[in-house]
């Protein structure tokens, strides 16, 4: 088992949670847990929280601390975390790749891409330390009447391995083909049978916005939309234009779901639904490409931890929510580092490489 905190950690962790519970309304004033309380007073505090929009800050530092596990010498290799993402095509092999690689940066054992044909080849000439299959087909290579059987070959390939991941990441460069659309709806249709977590970004959103019992009320999924993802999200669930009210429309897209959402853009903004969490600490001011999918990647692995730690009843929060603050906080405080190193020239693999450090200065690999 992964090797956590020790009771001193418990205990910090328990204050923390008191404090992000305080700060939340899930206590009152004799700090004990009170579910009615929680959920009334939860409604009110986020009615004048969100008014303009506003927020609360989350405590990432504590978090990160809580949920990221130590280096512990009996672990074997998987523990620290087994990711994949599906995506790459034949546009796109930029996006699977800083997903996969951000995953191995931060920690992760093992990162998997499975992308089409013709992108393996050059996503694994980008790095040897990714575990690359080449199994998905676009309409152009398929004929019509072999697409049943096809299709039926990927689910089956993805299956062997799908109960040993901790985490999907469904749609970095996937492109929209729709064949291969197709395919990807059932990974996902045989993810959640098995209780896999799924992290949503680019081609996937467009896939789960045209398509949202993929993953309506499906708690372990991870929406991380763009302002233009999020738009679309919006007029599809809630019938409307992106609003004023940022957090309060947020939990209702949430709550309307079922999911959490991360919500990118100056500060970001997340909501399972219950509760809304926001991350602005400073990061870049270069808006290179890739820096979503540098998030996508981080989120699938923090969630992973979160979900494992023994902390997580104490934050407070659910283990999908303290995946996407620590990955957001992260992301940010990497790009800070890149930024002040390359300043214009930022890329986003300058940005990845700043990724261990940027956890090290806040949970050191030895103590
Ligand atoms: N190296 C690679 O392989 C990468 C591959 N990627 C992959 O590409 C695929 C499509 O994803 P995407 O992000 O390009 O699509 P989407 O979000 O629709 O943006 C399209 C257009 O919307 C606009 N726009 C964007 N932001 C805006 C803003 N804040 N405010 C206002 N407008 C804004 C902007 O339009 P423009 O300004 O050019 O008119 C932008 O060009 C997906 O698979 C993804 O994973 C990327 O991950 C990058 C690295
Ligand atoms: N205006 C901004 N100021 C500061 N940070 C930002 C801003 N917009 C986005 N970010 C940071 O960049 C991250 C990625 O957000 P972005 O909107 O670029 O995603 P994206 O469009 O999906 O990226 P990608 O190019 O990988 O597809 C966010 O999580 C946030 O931390
Ligand atoms: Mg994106």
């Amino acid at each position: 088992m992964v090797g956590y905190s020790t009771a001193a950690a418990a205990a910090v962790c328990r204050r923390q949670s008191f404090v992000l519970r305080c700060l939340l309304g899930g206590y009152n004033n004799s700090g004990q847990n009170n579910h009615n309380f929680y959920h009334s007073g939860f409604q009110l505090r986020m009615q004048s929280a969100v008014s303009g929009g506003k927020s609360m800050e989350a405590d990432s530092t504590r978090i990160l601390r809580s949920i990221t596990p130590t280096l512990d010498p009996s672990r074997h290799k998987g523990q620290a975390g087994k990711i994949a993402v599906i995506g790459g095509c034949r546009e796109y092999t930029g996006a699977p790749y800083f997903s996969a690689i951000s995953a191995l940066k931060l920690g992760a054992d093992l990162s998997h891409v499975f992308c089409t044909k013709d992108a393996a080849p050059v996503i694994k000439s980008y790095s040897p330390e990714l575990i690359v299959h080449p199994i998905l087909e676009e309409s152009y290579s398929v004929r019509d009447e072999d697409k049943r059987s096809i299709s039926s070959k990927i689910i089956e390939e993805v299956d062997k391995w799908m109960e040993r991941f901790d985490c999907l990441v469904i749609g970095p460069g996937l492109g929209r083909d729709p064949f291969l659309l197709d395919c990807v709806s059932d990974i996902m249709k045989h993810a959640k049978q098995s209780n896999v977590p799924m992290v949503i970004d680019g081609d996937g959103l467009f896939l789960v916005t045209n398509s949202l019992d993929l993953v309506k009320g499906y708690p372990l999924a991870v929406l991380t939309p763009n302002i233009n993802e999020y738009k679309r999200l919006v007029q599809k669930v809630l019938s409307s234009e992106v609003n004023d009210e940022g957090a309060k429309q947020l939990l209702s897209l949430a709550k309307g779901i079922g999911v959490t959402i991360l919500q990118k853009g100056k500060s970001d903004f997340i909501s399972d639904g219950e509760t809304v969490s926001a991350v602005s600490s400073y990061g870049s001011p270069r808006r290179c490409g890739g820096q979503g999918d540098i998030l996508s990647g981080s989120v699938a692995l923090f969630l992973s931890w979160a979900r494992q730690s023994t902390c997580k009843e104490e934050l407070g929060l659910n283990p999908t929510v303290l995946g996407c603050i620590a990955a957001s906080a992260i992301l940010r405080k990497a790009a800070s580092l890149a930024f002040e190193e390359k300043k214009r020239s930022t890329l986003t693999g300058d940005i990845i490489e700043c990724l261990g450090r940027s956890l090290e200065a806040i949970c050191p690999a030895t103590p």
